[in-house]
């Protein structure tokens, strides 16, 4: 897709300020807080085919957030788990209790879901095909202690990576106003003023490329982890002259693949157009993000481990960017772009070390 100057200032965005106040419009909003909050309640609704009141999912967040702070404790609990049992009793009282804390949550809303299955509801959620599974090698279905470990599961892995993304996105988008408003321009390109202000749904998104080359762009060049779950080999294995003798642990640096000059032109550049047309293989239009024809970069992995939400991310993160940028205009406080920090910082995974605060203003679309 090409865009075209003249139609690019003859189109450009007026925007009024949130609420009709300039005053609060000039306040920046940090937005991460609202990202994570955001996701959470459609994982939460996609888990339980229903939505859960504010009271409860801070619930189900607020213990999910203790358990993933204290994982690191458990894992090395869990490698002496009968000696540390004795040494350590007060710490594996507070992380059972902190488990019981999280069936006492989590069990009512899996139960109400099975009641509502058996009722008769339409919807679909992930808890129900949780149910339903039957392990045929060990001819049992799930229990609901199995149950519930998979739906937090699915919170751990799906809430911080997919909110902390969008905020690196965003903040992309801030820092360089030229490329948001390039998403804003391919999208008025293909709706035009028929859905002002209105939701843009899945099948436009479609439609964009250059506003999957953004979300592809972000996904290389900040990726959320650095690094893969670790990984070990079955067997005594060689590679490129190494030996990596049986279970030995293995890894990947993500960042660092997706930053491979050789590979990539200027890669710490924020380019997205480097993913327009970027497929060399003429049967298929989209670049591989799965690895599967090529690995170029490996942000969910690759190969029979890969994540498996990987689809559901790149429809979150596309579906929000789209409406983000359709349905307001986002700046930089007191018109300085370099307020915008792109520094890193390592927490579980890599996140950004002054978090992204930005004016956000409601378009008012030019005719
Ligand atoms: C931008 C968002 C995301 C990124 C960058 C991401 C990245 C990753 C990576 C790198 C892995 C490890 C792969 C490996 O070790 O080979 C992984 C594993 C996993 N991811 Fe994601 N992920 C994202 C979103 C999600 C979402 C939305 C879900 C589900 C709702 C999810 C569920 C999982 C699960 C369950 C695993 C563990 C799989 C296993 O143990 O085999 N992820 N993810």
């Amino acid at each position: 897709m090409r865009f075209n100057n003249q139609s690019y200032l003859n189109l450009s965005r007026k925007w009024k300020p949130v609420g009709g106040l300039k005053s609060q419009a000039d306040q920046p909003v940090k937005v991460m807080d609202h990202f994570q909050y955001a996701i959470f309640c459609l994982l939460a609704l996609m888990r339980f085919g229903d939505k859960l009141d504010e009271d409860q999912i801070k619930k189900i967040e607020a213990i999910q957030r203790k358990i993933l702070l204290r994982l690191g404790e458990v894992n090395v609990l869990n490698l002496f788990p009968v000696l540390s049992k004795i040494i350590f009793r007060k710490q594996w009282k507070e992380l059972l209790q902190l488990r019981q804390d999280q069936e006492n949550i989590l069990i009512p809303l899996i139960k109400a879901r099975i009641e509502a299955k058996g009722l008769g509801s339409e919807s679909v959620a992930y808890v129900d095909s949780l149910v339903d599974l039957q392990l045929t090698d060990e001819k049992r279905k799930l229990n609901m202690g199995e149950i519930v470990s998979i739906c937090a599961e699915f919170f751990n892995a799906g809430t911080d990576t997919t909110a902390t993304e969008l905020q690196w996105i965003m903040a992309n988008l801030v820092k360089f106003p030229e490329i948001q408003e390039k998403v804003y321009q391919e999208i008025y390109q293909l709706v035009g003023g028929n859905q002002l202000g209105g939701i843009l749904n899945e099948e436009d998104m479609q439609k964009l490329p250059y506003l999957k080359a953004v979300v592809l762009e972000a996904l290389r060049r900040h990726p959320p982890g650095h690094f893969l779950l670790p990984h070990s080999v079955s067997e005594d294995t060689e590679f490129k002259g190494y030996v990596i003798p049986k279970n030995a642990n293995v890894n990947v640096m993500v960042a660092e693949l997706g930053w491979d000059p050789n590979v990539w032109g200027n890669p710490m550049e924020f380019k997205p157009e480097r993913f327009l047309n970027s497929s060399n293989d003429h049967d298929h239009d989209e670049f591989d993000i799965t690895g599967s024809r090529e690995i170029k970069m490996m942000t969910f992995g690759a190969g029979r481990r890969i994540c498996p939400g990987y689809a559901l991310a790149l429809l979150h993160l596309e579906y929000f960017v789209v409406n983000f940028v359709w349905c307001f205009k986002w700046k930089h406080v007191n018109g300085d772009t370099s307020s915008i920090d792109l520094s890193e910082k390592q927490k579980f995974i890599v996140v950004m070390k002054n978090p992204l605060q930005a004016c956000i203003f409601p378009t008012v679309q030019s005719t």
